[in-house]
């Protein structure tokens, strides 16, 4: 790590892998502090993120998203999860590069079963299955390529989850 501060671990993947969840399991684990970009933005703004989506469009919230991420990477010494569309920008792909980046693995149906009816993430307006086909077709090989690791949360708990990450970062 070339990084005076940085994140033990960044959390990559699509809405409902549960990036959110076991940030904070893993934070509690280690006795450090979770940080969550999606909430960042939320206060940058001083609004909830459909809000942003609503009355300043996608463009403006991914503006917000890039320069939450920059500041959090340079900043936070815990875990730090990120939105599931941080990635899409280069800028942000650019900073991942020398860090430790875990990619939680969903499948569509589980992705499905866990965020419900998709309130408060704007881009599953619509028909939840098709938009969450669609973005795990778009953003699943951007994942790939920016994690040092993988894990896999299909029919596990967040807890297994957040297990093997610390056994993987042993
Ligand atoms: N491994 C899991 N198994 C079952 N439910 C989960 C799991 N991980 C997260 N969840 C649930 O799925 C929902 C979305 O999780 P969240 O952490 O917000 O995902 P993300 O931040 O990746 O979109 C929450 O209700 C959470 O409790
Ligand atoms: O995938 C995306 O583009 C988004 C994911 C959300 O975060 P989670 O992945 O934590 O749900 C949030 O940043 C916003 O609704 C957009
Ligand atoms: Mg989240």
């Amino acid at each position: 790590m070339t990084h005076p501060v940085s994140p033990r671990v960044v959390l990559v993947g699509a809405m409902g892998a549960g990036k959110t969840t076991v940030a904070e399991l893993l934070a509690t684990s280690w006795g450090v502090a979770a940080r969550d970009t999606d909430h960042d933005v939320e206060a940058a703004a001083g609004k909830p993120i459909s809000e942003i989506f609503v009355d300043d469009g996608e463009q403006h919230f991914r503006a917000l998203e890039r320069a939450a991420v920059a500041t959090a990477l340079a900043e936070h010494d815990g875990v730090l999860a990120l939105g599931g569309g941080a990635v899409l920008a280069e800028e942000t792909r650019t900073l991942l590069a020398d860090h430790a980046v875990v990619f939680l693995r969903v499948g569509l149906s589980d992705a499905v079963k866990r965020v419900g009816l998709g309130v408060g993430r704007p881009l599953l307006l619509g028909n939840v299955r098709s938009r969450i086909k669609t973005l795990l077709d778009e953003r699943t090989a951007v994942y790939e390529e920016v994690a040092t690791h993988v894990v896999d949360t299909d029919g596990r708990t967040p807890a297994e989850v957040a297990a093997e990450i610390e056994e993987l970062l042993r």
